[in-house]
């Protein structure tokens, strides 16, 4: 017998007017050129004046020692950010690197070059994503301390698709090299 749909019950798509769901976000974002920490201030604050975009938290900020990095880099400020959009992962994706080019990103062909601001989307719900704009979720999330440890300290039962909770992964990385900045914090607006 096929089901009568019950017009009291609104889905989520309708509640945003859009035909996309609300997903919860995870996202990294990280300076080591410049004014570090004015530029991840930067990045939290453009994310959260980003229509159909809600921040729910900010981790604390880290000082990481840069990881695949050319030869003389210098230290990362890193942090996590949670965020719920309706906004289609590749329009978010667009959103982030507009963001990076208002705070002089520059791209060169030394890959891991020091940056003013990077941001990098880790994970998008449960959306998976591979072709040349978009790879979800981050490939090299998994291995990355400066991504888990924040992440992990908003959400100690966190879980990366397709490779296990944050907890059990942060086991497997040297997170030496990742320290809490106890003197600085980010603002949530
Ligand atoms: N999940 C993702 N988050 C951020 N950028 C991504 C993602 N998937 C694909 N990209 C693409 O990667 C490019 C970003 O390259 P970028 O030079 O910032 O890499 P990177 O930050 O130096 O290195 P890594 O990818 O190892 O963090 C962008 O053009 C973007 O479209
Ligand atoms: N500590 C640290 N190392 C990195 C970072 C980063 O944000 N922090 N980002 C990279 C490319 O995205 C490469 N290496």
């Amino acid at each position: 017998m096929t089901e009568t749909p019950n017009p009291h019950i609104i889905d989520a798509d309708a509640l945003t007017g859009e035909m996309h769901p609300i997903r919860r976000v995870v996202v990294s974002i990280g300076s080591n050129l410049g004014d570090r920490l004015d530029a991840l201030q930067g990045a939290v604050n453009a994310l959260a004046d980003t229509p159909d975009v809600w921040l729910t938290s900010v981790s604390s900020v880290y000082e990481t020692e840069p990881v695949g990095a050319p030869e003389g880099s210098k230290n990362y400020l890193n942090a996590v950010v949670l965020l719920d959009t309706t906004l289609p992962a590749h329009r978010l994706m667009e959103r982030a690197l507009t963001v990076e080019v208002a705070f002089d990103r520059e791209r060169t062909d030394v890959r891991n070059a020091p940056r003013t601001l990077d941001i990098d989307l880790i994970q998008v719900g449960d959306r998976r994503a591979n072709d040349d704009t978009l790879v979800l979720p981050h490939p090299r999330a998994a291995e990355r301390g400066f991504v888990l440890v924040p992440w992990h300290e908003l959400e100690s039962d966190a879980v990366l698709l397709d490779h296990g909770p944050v907890a059990e992964l942060l086991e497997k990385v040297d997170t030496t090299g990742v320290v809490k900045r106890e003197d600085i914090a980010l603002e949530l607006p």
